[in-house]
């Protein structure tokens, strides 16, 4: 489970305070596919920046499985599965070499390491792509390689920071392929996306960040309920450009 409890971040810029996250607080559970949902500079990226040590938070705290990261970032860390649209590869490796070097990392025994690979290779579908230079691959290959690494430790928790970014519809779908994957294997699955249409389609639970604040947070019932509006985009759109907002009847 991952557990953020009143987290804040400043930064100062050019004499400015910015409140880029400001004191969020979010809890998901196994199985549970959390979209943590805001415009550019909302503070998605801090916040997961904080649950993966790189950023020391101002106040609060995160806990994945029961670790705090600022206590014991190593141990929080080998719980976390991280994937990001701007994730590289290592070139003149095998895509099989890069990934057990990998679980070697994270202290994967061999055996299972194979093991994990065998199952993994098999869900995202990269078994005839093993033994090919990782720097050959096509961008939709290379992506379904990143998948298999974020999960080759087999973390409890997963952190996708936009996952569909600059992919076709094939890759797409290849993202919603995998998120089931995760939902069915009681990962605690947070997905950061501007793509509202397709959070609404991947998440269980939603969380609407604006300027650091978690402005609405829930399951789509819970969440259209608070704001009276069916889709996201016309939520973030009330948030964001408060004086077109309809006084309620
Ligand atoms: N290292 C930094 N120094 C100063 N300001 C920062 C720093 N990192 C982030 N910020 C500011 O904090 C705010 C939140 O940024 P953050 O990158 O977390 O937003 P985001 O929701 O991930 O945005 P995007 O969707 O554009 O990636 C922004 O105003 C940003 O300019």
């Amino acid at each position: 489970m991952l557990k953020i409890q009143s987290l804040s971040k400043r930064f100062v810029a050019e004499s400015e305070t910015v409140h880029a996250v400001d004191g969020l607080s979010f809890e998901v559970h196994p199985g549970e596919v959390f979209g943590l949902l805001g415009p550019n500079g909302a503070g998605k990226t801090t916040t997961l920046r904080m649950v993966l040590g790189l950023v020391r938070p101002d106040d609060g705290y995160t806990e994945v499985s029961g670790i705090r990261t600022s206590v014991d970032p190593f141990a929080a860390k080998a719980k976390l599965g991280f994937v990001s649209a701007s994730d590289g590869v290592y070139p003149w490796l095998t895509v099989r070499e890069m990934l057990l070097y990998f679980a070697d990392l994270y202290g994967v025994e061999p055996t299972e390491a194979s093991g994990r690979l065998e199952t993994l290779a098999d869900v995202m579908d990269i078994v005839s792509l093993l033994d090919r230079r990782a720097g050959s691959l096509s961008t939709g290959q290379r992506q379904r390689v990143t998948l298999v690494r974020g999960l080759i430790h087999d973390p409890p928790v997963m952190l996708l920071d936009e996952p569909t970014r600059g992919l076709d519809v094939v890759g797409v779908q290849t993202i919603f392929r995998y998120i089931a994957h995760l939902r069915e294997t009681g990962k605690a699955v947070v997905v950061c996306t501007h793509r509202l249409d397709e959070a609404e389609r991947l998440c269980d639970q939603f969380g609407l960040l604006h300027r650091g604040r978690l402005c609405h947070h829930g399951t789509l019932e819970e969440v259209r309920r608070d704001t009276g509006r069916e889709h996201l985009v016309e939520m973030f759109d009330d948030l964001m450009n408060p004086a077109t907002i309809e006084p309620s009847a």
